[in-house]
């Protein structure tokens, strides 16, 4: 039997699973190919992690950690769904519905003082943030739209808001004092061990990190934002956007960032309301409500306090004097600075862009924005989208070329592996990293309240990166552009190694360069305005904002992008999309039963993952389930089979039954495999016959409140029934 591991996640993608699952379990079998599920959702990583304060059958194994290890094995074959990153907020209100049911999970320390704390918020601190990809991510990433999906969006374009040249809307970074500017980089010549102290001004030596190994050939970066800096930034930012009569809105990855983001967040919203803070700050603070949660958090706690009103009523004034701040929900008063997991820079930039520049004001009418995102690393490429939208207008769906992306991710590389090194600085002083022999190799004179950090990029990675953009190239023939910039002490050490690199391979014919972000940014849309591809060859972080920036621009969503992870040991691990876990989805179906996720990145990862497996174990009729896959979801795309997002068309359960429909004919009629061909001939004409009572069935449940037992963890027999509601269909898949 070969084997694919399906993972249980969160949100939207996992009620998918619910209907997905069975169906294409039971093609599978019929090949000889079993699925195993491993639950990775946020409250099964909770409960992983508490087994002594859990009865037997609720203990859950440390699935993540099990696929963590897998990643490493040749043999590797994970299928990924999205799942919650989550920010403080969402981990208390999982830890909350646990709780509720019957599991004796402690409360969320946020000021861990007893040991029993630490140990607490230790555990609960590997499951914050974006806890599950770096561990599964043991390999670069190459993302893109497939063929069917491109042409697809050209037939039926996505909606485009229209931009015009006077728009008001733009990007505010620092530009100094802030991780970009203050970056240095050194390459470690040989295997060794680095410490991270901090010096105090009166000598006093405090050891930040103890150990940090490093290889031969590593990129070992540190920096720091000024929080003095940042602070003026932000007020300026505050008055800009009231004088300029527009919106204002922060953008940051408070998920992904998880330890640097929320501080950051936290000084947005003390500079919002900084005369709240003034007088109020220190009775907020010893009421434990802090301004890195948001104000959701805060507005929930002030019932505590005795003078709570008195602070709502100036928090009120706050918003009613300063500039207007955009909205996540303006029909229930949701701000931009509610919670710090609700605007994520992937996702709220591209979506911004493309509706004209806009964000929703209180009133709920669009508006333009000032899009505050506080570091100039990388903010440079949405201002260079901004100017390009203004002088030329929107893009047209139906013309433009596309950005797929090869991304350097393998081993926590570059920003999105700096948790575990990042500090808020306590005291002036210096913060400097030592190898074993006792040199300084980096060093930063910092003040209190800075945020610090240092980055680790490993060489075997990057030149396993190097290699995926030639090959990309190569497969694609298309050019390929590297977003480095060589006055950034990070990307410079990159350029050399590209340039050392690259020689490696045969390039000849191919058109590889290298540019600066905001230059390659423009280049690319240049090209996509001419219908050509691009290939985006970036870092980390780039990888994460171009895959959700292009294809949103391109496809109006990154859910319908081919992902996969080549991994460094020899598997494959196939994420689905390039999107999020969509809470909004969910929102929708318990209300009304109705469910919009479009699973096409569950399909495209699926056909890619039979024919990994295929390939790796010799499974033939693997490749079969593979190719049947992908001619049944171009049909799928022409048939138009995507959800709708009204009630009365059909849903992501809908799609589902299609889906399967196509697939079992595709399966019945081709002619390389007969067994095959026998096993689908009745489910095609099944499946067939009772096409008009499966969508019958299928559409009757819509239009009332659906009860899933639970947001964090869904009962799965409700989830079952309420996924599954067509007892035709689910006759004909499980007599598979
Ligand atoms: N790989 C991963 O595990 C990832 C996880 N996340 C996590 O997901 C959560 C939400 O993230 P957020 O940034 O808000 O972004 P989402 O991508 O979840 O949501 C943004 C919007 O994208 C559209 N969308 C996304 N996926 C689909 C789909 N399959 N079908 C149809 N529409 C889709 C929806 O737009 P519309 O309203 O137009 O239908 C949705 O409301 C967070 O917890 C975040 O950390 C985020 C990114 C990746
Ligand atoms: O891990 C996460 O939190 C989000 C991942 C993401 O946005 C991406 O990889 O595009
Ligand atoms: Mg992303």
């Amino acid at each position: 039997m070969s084997k694919i591991i399906y993972t249980h996640t969160d949100e939207a993608p996992l009620l998918a699973t619910h209907s997905l699952l069975p169906i294409i379990a039971g093609f599978a079998s019929k090949a000889g190919v079993e699925f195993e599920t491993r639950d990775i959702s946020l409250a099964g990583r909770i409960i992983a992690q508490f087994p002594e304060r859990l009865t037997e059958d609720q203990r859950l194994g440390d699935a993540l950690a099990e696929l963590g290890d897998l990643a490493d094995d040749p043999a590797a074959n994970i299928i990924k769904l999205p799942n919650i990153s989550a920010s403080t907020p969402q981990l208390k209100a999982a830890i909350a519905e646990l709780q509720a049911l019957g599991y004796d999970i402690p409360d969320y320390p946020d000021d861990p003082q007893t040991d029993e704390e630490k140990d607490a918020a230790a555990r609960f601190d590997k499951v914050k943030g974006s806890a599950v990809n770096p561990v599964l991510r043991q390999g670069n990433s190459d993302r893109r739209a497939p063929g069917a999906v491109k042409a697809y969006a050209k037939a039926h374009p996505h909606r485009m808001g229209a931009w015009s040249a006077d728009s008001k809307t733009s990007v505010a970074t620092m530009g100094h004092d802030d991780f970009r500017s203050n970056e240095q980089s050194f390459v470690s010549p040989a295997d060794d061990t680095l410490r991270i102290e901090h010096v105090a001004a009166d000598g006093a030596v405090t050891v930040l990190k103890e150990k940090l190994p490093v290889l031969e050939g590593e990129v070992i970066d540190a920096t720091f934002m000024s929080a003095k800096a940042l602070d003026a930034f932000l007020a300026d930012a505050v008055a800009q956007a009231k004088e300029q009569g527009v919106l204002f809105s922060a953008h940051l990855k408070a998920t992904m960032m998880k330890v640097s983001d929320p501080i950051l967040f936290g000084h947005v919203v003390r500079a919002f309301f900084a005369p709240v803070f003034e007088q109020y700050g220190a009775d907020l603070e010893a009421a434990g409500l802090s301004a890195n949660n948001g104000l959701g958090g805060i507005f929930a706690g002030l019932d505590q306090l005795d003078n709570g009103a008195e602070i709502r009523a100036a928090f009120d004034r706050a918003l009613a004097e300063g500039p207007e701040l955009a909205m996540v929900n303006s029909d229930k008063g949701i701000t931009n600075l509610h919670v710090p997991s609700d605007v994520i820079v992937d996702a709220s930039m591209p979506a911004m862009i493309r509706i004209g520049g806009h964000m929703w004001g209180p009133d709920g009418s669009e508006k333009d924005t000032l899009a505050v995102i506080p570091d100039s690393s990388y903010a440079g490429i949405y201002q260079a989208t901004i100017d390009d939208c203004k002088a030329n207008g929107a893009l047209d769906p139906t013309t433009i070329g596309s950005v797929p992306n090869v991304g350097l991710m393998a081993q926590k590389a570059e920003e999105y592996g700096s948790h575990d090194k990042t500090f808020e600085i306590a005291a002036a002083g210096t913060v400097r990293v030592v190898n074993a022999a006792g040199d300084v190799v980096l060093s930063h004179e910092v003040e209190q309240g800075d945020i610090w950090r240092a980055c680790q990029t490993k060489d075997a990675p990057i030149r396993d990166w190097v290699k995926l953009a030639v090959t990309r190239a190569r497969l694609s023939n298309t050019p390929a552009v590297f977003w480095l910039d060589e006055t950034r002490a990070h990307d410079a050490q990159l350029i050399a190694k590209v340039n050392a690199y690259l020689p490696e391979h045969d390039t000849d014919g191919l058109d590889l360069r290298i540019l600066a972000p905001a230059a390659a940014t423009t280049f690319s849309l240049e090209r996509m305005r001419q219908g050509l591809d691009t290939i985006s060859v970036t870092g980390n972080v780039l990888r994460d904002y171009n895959t959700d920036l292009f294809p949103i621009l391109e496809l109006g969503t990154s859910a319908k992008m081919l992902s996969i992870v080549p991994l460094m040991a020899g598997g494959g691990l196939f994420e689905t999309g390039a999107g999020g876990s969509a809470p909004k989805h969910v929102q929708q179906l318990v209300e009304e039963d109705y469910l919009r996720w479009d699973s096409l990145g569950e399909f495209f990862a699926l056909a890619a993952s039979f024919e990994h497996l295929a390939q790796t174990t010799g499974n033939a009729q693997a490749q079969v389930l593979a190719d049947t896959l992908d001619a049944a979801t171009a049909t799928f795309l022409e048939q138009d089979r995507s959800p709708g997002r009204k009630l009365g068309t059909i849903d992501n359960r809908g799609s589902h039954f299609y889906l399967a429909l196509y697939w079992a004919q595709e399966l019945a009629q081709q002619t390389s495999d007969a067994d095959l061909a026998a096993a689908f001939a009745p489910l095609a004409e099944t499946l067939a016959a009772n096409e008009q009572k499966i969508v019958e069935e299928l559409l009757a449940v819509q239009g009332k409140p659906a009860d899933i037992g639970g947001y964090y963890r869904p009962d799965p027999a409700k989830t079952d029934a309420v996924m599954r509601p067509s007892q035709t269909l689910n006759s004909a898949i499980d007599a598979l």
